[in-house]
């Protein structure tokens, strides 16, 4: 069994037992688990970057959990990406503050972002099965941010004029809290080796975020059965959500997490971006939001295409 099939099926029985069985990593078919051919690409690629493929404590930086990891790698990792978290909040804030870019421009560039870039950082988080649970910790990290300074218990102009439409600090408890909750429960159900939690993400952080964009700026047609949105808007969902995808899915394919049959890959992609899409276009955004039922709804219909 491949070394990345064996972390995945020893990974925390909590994520293992609660996962319905066509979820779980271990039953997914061989074509979509690493091989040998990609533990040696990952290793020479980690070897470039100067991450040692690991293989006694010693050198492991203290495989405490002794599954290969390394707890140093780990620890570095999350406060890294937690670090560029703050720098790219800050960022936009600067931008924002001085009226560079316009709030809700701003907003959609961190929704857009962010998600991507996090999912984009979990190559440089170790082989452990706690891996998933260290970079967790990031959007954990800004979930605690956004509740305290949604219930105004610490305020921070800064966070709330880059990520919210209209400045009130308890939007920060919707939309972006249920973003950043999304992002726990992708890393943790999914991880890396799985093409299901990144198509889910790329549609959150890519299709839904680029769909605000293009649908207020060209998105005049209106659809029918919704008038807040727009043929432009949803157009620009699937097309980006898709191509995203894709580029997330050779991202991860390229670095040995997984190999996948990129025809009938495409068709899959292809059929989750299109009913992400749909859900999104529906009027529903009051009763649920589109941070919950675009990720939902593509980790559900990713898992039944790619299972
Ligand atoms: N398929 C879509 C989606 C969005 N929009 C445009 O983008 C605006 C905001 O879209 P929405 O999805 O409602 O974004 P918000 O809910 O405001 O943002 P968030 O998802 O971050 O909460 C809509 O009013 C509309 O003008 C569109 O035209 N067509
Ligand atoms: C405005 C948002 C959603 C509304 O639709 C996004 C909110 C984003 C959070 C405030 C910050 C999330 C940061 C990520 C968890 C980590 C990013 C790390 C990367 C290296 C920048």
């Amino acid at each position: 069994m491949s070394r990345v099939l064996t972390t995945a099926v020893a990974v925390v029985p909590i994520t293992h037992s609660i996962l319905p069985r066509c979820l779980r990593l271990s039953n997914l078919p061989p074509s979509l688990t690493a091989t040998s051919h990609t533990r040696t690409f990952r290793r020479r690629f980690f070897s470039l970057y100067n991450f040692r493929a690991v293989s006694s404590p010693v050198k492991a930086g203290f495989d405490v959990f002794g599954d290969g990891g390394s707890i140093v790698q780990d620890t570095g990792a999350t406060a890294l990406v937690i670090a560029g978290a703050y720098a790219l909040v800050s960022t936009f804030d600067f931008l924002s503050e001085r009226n560079l870019i316009e709030q809700n421009l701003s907003r959609k560039l961190v929704h857009i972002i962010s998600g991507l870039l996090f999912m984009a950082s979990w190559p440089i988080f170790s082989a452990s099965r706690w891996a998933r649970y260290f970079a967790s910790v990031v959007p954990l990290t800004n979930c605690l941010r956004l509740v305290t300074h949604g219930l105004s218990l610490v305020t921070d102009e800064g966070l709330i004029k880059s990520v919210t439409r209209e400045g009130k600090p308890e939007e920060l408890l919707r939309g972006p809290l249920y973003y950043v909750l999304v992002l726990i429960l992708s890393a943790v159900l999914f991880w890396r080796e799985s093409p299901v939690g990144v198509v889910s993400l790329a549609m959150m952080c890519g299709g839904d975020g680029i769909a605000d964009i293009v649908g207020r700026r060209f998105g005049s047609t209106k659809i029918p059965y919704n008038k807040q949105k727009s043929w432009a808007g949803s157009l620009s969902m699937f097309v980006f959500g898709f191509l995203v995808s894709i580029g997330m899915l050779y991202y991860f394919s390229a670095l040995g997490y997984f190999h996948l049959d990129w025809v009938s890959t495409v068709e899959r992609v292809a059929v989750v971006s299109f009913v992400a899409t749909m859900v999104e276009s529906l009027p529903i955004t009051g009763t649920v939001d589109d941070n919950i039922s675009v990720p939902l709804v593509s980790m559900v219909v990713a898992s039944l295409a790619f299972a």
